[in-house]
C-alpha cells in the first residue's frame, strides 16, 4: 500500500470544527460555493423571521464568517474571555455553518441534560467519519440505536462496581509507578504516563506496557494522534460536500489518499490489539482477564449480545478515552500537591491516620478518606482535563432563554466556564479542596464529565484511578519546589496547553521518600 508521511499539523483547531485546509481546496469549488452560499444566506434571511433573539458573538466577515476568529490555542481561556462580551451563549458562524458556545451552568445542564435526547447527537463530519471510518466509535456516533446499544455496553464495563473489581491491577500498577518514582524522581512525568497507559491496555487487552516505548502504546499513540488529525485539521469536503464526487486523481483532491492512509492506522490500533489477543488465547498463552478476553468468551459461549466488531471498536474507544485525559489528570494532581503544601500536609496526614504508615491506602478506605476525595476532586475543577465537550449537533431548533437554536446547529459546552463561574465556585482561580468540606458546601464538580447522554461514560474509572495515584504517591513521596541558590523556593506558574485533552506544561519539583524505608510500604505491603 502507499504510504506517505503526515503532514505537519495545520494551526490546531477545536475537534469537529474545521477551517479550510488551503492544500485541500479547489479555488473553482470555493468561488462556485460562495456564490451558491451568498444567493441562500440572502433567501433564508428574507423568509426566515422569528421573534427569538440571534444568539450573539464576534460579528466576523461576510460569508466566510468568524474562520479567522476561531482560537486554535487556548480555546476554553478565549471562550471564557467572550462569555464576559456576549454572555451565557456565544456563536461562531464559519461558511454557514453554526457554532455556538454555551457558557452558563444553567444553559449548558438545561440544554445537555434535560433536553439531552435533542441535543446529543454528534456533527456530521464527511471525511473523518466516511473517509476514515470513524463514525464506529463511541465518541463520533451519531445518536441513534447504535450509539445506545454502545452506551449500554460501555456502562456495563466501565460501571462503579466493575471498577471496584479491577483493584488488584490498580494496586499493581500502583506499585510499579511508586517504584519508577523512587529509582528516578525526576522522570515522574514519564512513570505517570506508563501508568496510565499500562492501566488501559490491561483492562481493556490485558497487555503489560513495562515502559513508554512499549510497542502498543506506541501504536495506540499513533492512532490517537492521526485520528485527532482527522478530526481537527480542517477537510473542505465537511464543508462543501458535493466535493466527494470529485475523482482522487484530480489536483486537490488528495486528501482521499490522505484519509485512506488515516484510515489503515486506525484499522491498525481496532484490528491489531484483539487479533493478537485471540492469537494469545489460541496458542493458550497466559492472559489476565480484559474487557476484551471476557467479552469474546461471553460471545463464544453465546452470553452476550455484542459482536465481534461491536466488542472491537468499544475496546478501541475505551482506551483511547482513558489513557490521555488519565495522564493530563495525574500531572495536574502533582502539579497542585506542589503548589499547595498546606493541601499536601493535610492529606498526608489523614492517610497517616488511616494506615498508620504500615501499609498503603484501599479502595475500602475511601470513606476514610474525604479530604483525599476533595484533593481529588479539585484536581478536576481546578484543571479540567477536556476543558470543552466534543461538538453536539442539534436534532430540533429550540429556544432557551428567548435565544433561538436552529436545527443543526453544533454546540459546544465550555466546561471551563462553569470551573471559574463565581456564582457556582467562590474564588474559582484559587486550589481548595476545603470548598467541598466543612460546611464549605460547594457542589462537587460531576460536571467535568459532562451532561446527559453523552457524559464521559469512564467517569467512575477516571475518578478511582486519580484516587488511587493520589492515595499512593502521597503516603510515600513529599513533592516540594526546587531552590534557588539562595535558598529560595521556586515554585512554577500553573499554565496548561492542548486542545481536546488539556495539560500542564512540563515542570520541575523535587520528588522525595517522607521517610526512610518508605519503599517497605511498596515493597511488602507490611500488613496488605
Ligand atoms: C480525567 C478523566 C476524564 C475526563 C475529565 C473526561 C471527560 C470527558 C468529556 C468532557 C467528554 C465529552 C462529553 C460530551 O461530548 O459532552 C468525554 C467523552 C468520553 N469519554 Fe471521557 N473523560 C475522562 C476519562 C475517560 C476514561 C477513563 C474513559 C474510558 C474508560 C473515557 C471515555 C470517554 C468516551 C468513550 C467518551 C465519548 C462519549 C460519547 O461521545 O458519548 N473518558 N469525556
Amino acid at each position: 500500500m502507499e504510504t506517505f508521511v503526515l503532514p505537519p499539523l495545520p494551526p490546531r483547531l477545536n475537534p469537529f470544527t474545521h477551517t479550510l485546509s488551503s492544500n485541500e481546496l479547489s479555488l473553482f469549488a470555493v468561488a462556485a460555493s460562495l456564490g451558491v452560499l451568498t444567493l441562500v444566506y440572502a433567501l433564508r434571511k428574507f423568509f426566515t423571521r422569528s421573534n427569538l433573539k440571534p444568539v450573539p458573538g464576534p460579528p466576523g466577515v461576510p460569508i466566510l464568517g468568524n474562520l479567522f476568529d476561531w482560537p486554535s490555542e487556548y480555546q476554553a481561556e478565549t471562550v471564557q474571555e467572550w462569555k464576559k462580551v456576549y454572555g451565557p451563549m456565544v456563536k461562531l458562524g464559519i461558511l454557514g455553518k453554526r457554532m455556538i458556545f454555551l457558557t452558563s451552568p444553567t444553559v449548558i445542564s438545561e440544554l445537555f441534560a434535560k433536553r439531552s435526547a435533542d441535543y446529543s447527537d454528534r456533527p456530521r463530519l464527511i471525511f473523518s467519519q466516511d473517509y476514515v471510518g470513524l463514525d464506529i466509535m463511541h465518541p463520533m456516533t451519531q445518536f441513534g440505536a447504535d450509539f445506545k446499544q454502545q452506551r449500554k455496553f460501555m456502562k456495563e464495563v466501565l460501571h462503579a462496581d466493575v471498577i471496584r473489581k479491577h483493584e488488584d491491577l490498580l494496586n499493581e500498577e500502583g506499585r510499579r509507578l511508586l517504584q519508577g518514582m523512587w529509582d528516578t524522581p525526576k522522570n515522574f512525568d514519564r512513570h505517570l504516563r506508563r501508568f496510565s497507559s499500562s492501566l488501559s491496555l490491561r483492562l481493556v487487552y490485558g497487555f503489560e506496557a513495562m515502559d513508554n516505548d512499549d510497542p502498543h502504546v506506541l501504536l495506540a499513540e499513533e492512532m490517537m494522534q492521526t485520528a485527532e488529525y482527522a478530526v481537527i485539521a480542517g477537510w473542505a469536503v465537511d464543508f462543501i460536500p458535493w466535493l466527494r464526487y470529485l475523482p482522487a486523481w484530480l489536483p486537490g483532491v488528495g486528501w482521499k489518499k490522505r484519509g485512506a492512509y488515516i484510515r489503515s492506522k486506525v484499522d491498525a490500533m481496532i484490528s491489531g490489539n484483539y487479533d493478537e489477543v485471540m492469537q494469545k488465547v489460541k496458542s493458550g498463552v497466559p492472559l489476565r482477564d480484559s474487557f476484551v478476553t471476557i467479552n469474546m468468551r461471553l460471545a463464544k459461549e453465546g452470553k452476550s449480545t455484542y459482536d465481534e466488531q461491536m466488542i472491537k471498536t468499544t475496546a478501541t474507544a475505551i482506551y483511547g478515552g482513558a489513557s490521555d485525559t488519565t495522564a493530563s489528570a495525574g500531572w495536574s494532581l502533582i502539579l497542585a500537591m506542589l503548589i499547595n503544601q498546606d493541601a499536601q500536609r493535610k492529606a498526608q496526614e489523614e492517610i497517616d491516620r488511616v494506615t498508620g504508615r504500615q501499609r498503603l491506602p484501599r479502595m475500602a478506605d475511601k470513606a476514610s478518606l474525604p479530604y483525599l476525595q476533595a484533593v481529588v476532586w479539585e484536581v478536576f475543577r481546578w484543571a479540567p482535563p477536556v476543558p470543552v465537550t466534543l461538538p453536539h449537533r442539534a436534532r430540533y431548533g429550540g429556544e432557551i432563554d428567548g435565544y433561538e437554536i436552529k436545527k443543526d446547529d453544533t454546540l459546544i459546552a465550555n466546561l471551563y466556564s462553569i470551573s471559574r463561574d463565581e456564582e457556582y465556585h467562590t474564588d474559582p482561580e484559587t486550589y481548595d479542596p476545603d470548598r467541598y468540606l466543612d460546611g464549605g458546601e460547594e457542589r462537587t464538580p460531576y460536571y467535568v464529565f459532562g451532561y446527559g447522554h453523552r457524559r464521559c461514560p469512564g467517569a467512575d474509572m477516571a475518578f478511582a484511578q486519580l484516587f488511587h495515584q493520589a492515595a499512593y504517591v502521597l503516603s510515600v513521596f513529599d513533592i516540594r519546589p526546587e531552590v534557588d541558590s539562595k535558598g529560595n523556593a521556586m515554585y512554577p506558574k500553573p499554565e496548561f496547553v492542548g486542545e481536546m485533552v488539556r495539560h500542564p506544561k512540563p515542570f520541575k519539583c523535587v520528588i522525595t521518600p517522607r521517610w526512610e524505608n518508605a519503599d517497605l510500604l511498596f515493597q511488602e505491603d507490611v500488613k496488605a
